[in-house]
């Protein structure tokens, strides 16, 4: 499908640490106007934003340093659609366990999220996952997960979009009883995953992304 470029959404990248390019990337491919994003100015006229995956503490410190913080919060409280990989994830989330002592996060998402939850052994991995993104064919999606969150608890309004199986048994702790970790949630005009699709090269779910704004 051709879309005319006049009629393409603006997506923001929060470009102050981490994916920013990779991102950039995967929205010109289903599409999209990406926008770099790191002042006040930047958030005007957006369909949407990314928050990358990355660092969650230095981005935190940075949208702080450059003012970006405060408006950005407010735009996401206005009801900006964002979506948010690994960090993005963790920035995107009402409430953290396992940030510095000092973090804050941008909130929006009713989410508990834990970082680097998944410990040493598995501070880095791939696997294939099924994700619940209702209009999608079923294709297995191919997670690239780097000291990733998880997702302990979600609000009423938050729906689980993915969950990763843990086969060491001794992470079973983390598995509720429908099973496995949660790495994929929506809420309304948000969306959050543990992995990163820019990095893997999956257009899914930025494409899933566009189709939020409509
Ligand atoms: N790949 C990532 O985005 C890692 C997230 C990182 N562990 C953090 O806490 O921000």
């Amino acid at each position: 499908m051709v879309t005319p470029s006049n009629s393409r959404r603006r997506v923001g990248v929060l470009a102050l640490q981490g994916d920013v390019i990779e991102h950039l990337r995967s929205l010109e491919t289903v599409g999209a106007e990406p926008v770099r994003v790191r002042r006040p100015e930047d958030l005007q006229r957006l369909d949407g934003i990314v928050i990358p995956g990355g660092e969650s503490t230095t981005i935190d410190k940075l949208a702080r340093i450059f003012e970006v913080r405060d408006p950005l919060v407010a735009a996401l409280r206005e009801g900006l659609p964002a979506y948010g990989s690994c960090a993005g994830m963790i920035l995107l989330a009402d409430r953290i366990t396992g940030g510095t002592h000092d973090q804050q996060t941008f909130g929006g998402l009713d989410i508990t999220v834990r970082r680097n939850a998944f410990g040493r052994q598995l501070d880095s991995f791939e696997t294939d996952l099924d994700l619940d993104l209702d209009d999608q064919p079923q294709q297995p999606f191919h997670a690239v997960f780097i000291r990733a969150p998880w997702v302990e608890k979600v609000g009423g309004d938050v729906r689980v979009v993915g969950r990763v199986h843990l086969a060491d048994p001794a992470a079973g702790s983390v598995d509720d009883a429908a099973g496995g970790a949660i790495v994929a949630v929506r809420q309304e005009q948000l969306l959050a995953t543990s992995f990163h699709p820019e990095v893997s090269g999956d257009p899914r779910l930025h494409a899933y992304f566009l189709r939020m704004l409509d």
